[in-house]
């Protein structure tokens, strides 16, 4: 069993490598949630970027990850997978000094991948958050290596709470399932709103109401599947009646294979999951 790294505390800085779109949302987190806005370090090449996050947020930003990462103690890595591994080997030097909680968001990279590409003896937390983070209503998984102490998890933990929900996963194999699920699944919501408008259009609704109809009843359906304690199953048959009309309409969806299709589109994703980490080794 590896030795756990000490952890830093949580007054050191954290420096985001990446200050795109889920690194937004991170950061805006944690400014809400009352971190001092100085101990958060952004890197990020692209210079537009690193204004609005300087201005809209009050983040110190620095256009090379080796500047942003000096002093803080926690690295998340916010880059696409494809980027990752060259960004890694790029901050080894520093990461075998600093001795950093390394936490990643990126879809397929594994924990060993990123301890490999840091030179080795890292501490690393890999996540799955996802886009309601910006909301604070987002859901994430997070796995941590051996060598993450209690004080890492519940750092990391810290870090990712800021944006919603955490769920712990043991088994960093099920990590791109986990990708599958909550990481993609807004966009399966966002799609079945979609539908639900062009479906409303089609039956001669007008824009306006159409749209407002779709995503009033998503709400408030996440709202009953989140709030009222009742199992999804249950929710659905209270709606229901026998020989009405959502009876004909779960018919068809049962009928044109829903459930498949959706089984469908999560093995999808969990195994791309497993490709990316193959292809950007
Ligand atoms: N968009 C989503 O719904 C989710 C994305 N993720 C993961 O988050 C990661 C980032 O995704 P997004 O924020 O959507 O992408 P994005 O493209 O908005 O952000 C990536 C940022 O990294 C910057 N960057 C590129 N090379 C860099 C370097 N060498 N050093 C520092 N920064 C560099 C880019 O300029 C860009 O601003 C990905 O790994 C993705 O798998 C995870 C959960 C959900
Ligand atoms: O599509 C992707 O690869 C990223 C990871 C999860 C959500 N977006």
């Amino acid at each position: 069993m590896p030795a756990a790294h000490p952890q830093p505390p949580d007054s050191s800085p954290i420096a985001f490598i990446g200050g795109g779109n889920m690194a937004r949302s991170l950061v805006g987190g944690l400014v809400a949630g009352g971190r001092d806005p100085d101990t958060i370090h952004v890197a990020d090449p692209v210079a537009s970027a690193r204004e609005a996050l300087s201005a809209d947020l009050g983040v110190r930003v620095f256009a090379t990850a080796a500047e942003a990462v000096e002093g803080a103690g926690t690295w998340v890595f916010a880059v696409k997978p494809q980027v990752m591994r060259e960004v890694c080997l790029g901050l080894a030097d520093a990461a075998r000094t600093a001795r950093p909680l390394v936490v990643s968001i990126a879809a397929g990279i594994t924990g060993a991948q990123l301890e490999r590409w840091l030179g080795g003896e890292t501490a690393v937390v890999r996540t799955m958050p996802n886009t309601p983070a910006l909301l604070g209503a987002g859901v994430t998984g997070l796995h941590a290596n051996p060598r993450v102490d209690s004080a890492g998890r519940a750092a990391a933990e810290r870090l990712l709470a800021s944006a919603g929900t955490t769920v712990w996963i043991e088994d960093e194999a099920l990590m791109d399932a986990v990708t599958g699920v909550s990481g993609s699944g807004p966009a399966y919501v966002f799609l079945l709103a979609e539908a639900m408008e062009d479906a409303a259009l089609a039956e001669g609704l007008p824009p306006a109401a159409a749209r407002t109809l779709a995503l009033q009843t998503i709400l408030g359906a996440a709202r009953m599947l989140t709030e009222s304690g009742e199992a999804p199953a249950e929710l659905r048959r209270r709606v229901t009646s026998p020989g009405g009309t959502t009876q004909a309409a779960i018919e068809v969806l049962e009928t044109g294979g829903l459930r498949t299709l959706v089984a469908q589109a999560i093995r999808a994703a969990t195994r791309r999951g497993g490709e990316l980490s193959q292809a950007h080794d």
